[in-house]
């Protein structure tokens, strides 16, 4: 396998890169899943969750109520480092356990991993490939306010939350411009996933002559 790390600052399409990808044929690990999962009723962050924040932590249905969870986080760094701490570790066991399962193949595995500038010098693994997906702030903004939901300030605070983009920048070695439009974007999708592929194919060829 190739293993791939995709990452981007929030809003910036993220989300809509890997689910093309998806349909090329990579195989997507989706760190917001993941964490998603974990802090869903039966998810096992839920406990430590409740415990760090209190029972304001939790619905009615058990699990965590991400939306006011969001409002403590983004607003508090101590908060958001609490938050951490708890969720990386858990997250990053998961997607160990899907990462391992492609690992004698010939795939493009690409790690959907928004926080990568934040953790890159503690997660635990290796990317032989890093692409940040990037728009300028006031189109990241925009899609916030008018997709999300939100106010113009948890916006702002989302992004401030994050590592600036010369920090992605600087980690990635391909930069996909999603300030212009989808098909644009899309067939520069299509020609770095070629190249991606290629290697994929190359990189298992070898391992298996070295295994022999
Ligand atoms: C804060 C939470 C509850 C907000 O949930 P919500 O459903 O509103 O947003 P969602 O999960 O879809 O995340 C949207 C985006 O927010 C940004 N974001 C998420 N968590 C964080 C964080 N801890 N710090 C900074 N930005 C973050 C990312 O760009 C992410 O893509 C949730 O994002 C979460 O559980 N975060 C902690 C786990 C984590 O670190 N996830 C990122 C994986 S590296
Ligand atoms: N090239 C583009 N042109 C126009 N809109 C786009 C483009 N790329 C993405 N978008 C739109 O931007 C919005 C945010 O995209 P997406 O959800 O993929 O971002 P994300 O980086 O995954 O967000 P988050 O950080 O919150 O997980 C979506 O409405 C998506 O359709």
């Amino acid at each position: 396998m190739l293993r791939v790390g995709l990452t981007g600052g929030i809003a910036a399409g993220k989300t809509t890169v890997a689910r093309h990808l998806a349909t090329l044929g990579a195989q997507i690990i989706d760190y917001d899943q993941i964490a998603h999962q974990l802090m869903s009723p039966t998810g096992v962050a839920v406990t430590q969750i409740q415990n760090a924040f209190g029972p304001h932590a939790t619905d009615s249905t058990g699990g965590i109520n991400r939306k006011w969870l969001s409002e403590e986080v983004f607003t508090d760094t101590s908060q958001r480092l609490k938050l951490n701490t708890i969720m990386h570790p858990l997250v990053y066991q998961v997607a160990a356990q899907m990462d391992e399962s492609w690992t004698h193949s010939n795939k493009v595995v690409v790690h959907d991993i928004p926080l990568l500038a934040d953790v890159y010098d503690t997660i635990p693994f290796h990317f032989a490939h890093i692409l940040t997906v990037e728009a300028p702030t006031d189109i990241r903004i925009s899609r916030m306010v008018n997709e999300r939901h939100i106010t113009r300030k948890q916006a702002v605070d989302r992004i401030a939350s994050q590592a600036p983009r010369v920090r992605r920048e600087c980690l990635s070695d391909v930069l996909i411009d999603s300030s212009v439009s989808i098909e644009q974007m899309f067939d520069n999708v299509d020609m770095i996933y070629n190249s991606l592929s290629q290697e994929a194919v190359q990189t298992h060829k070898e391992a298996m002559r070295t295994s022999k």
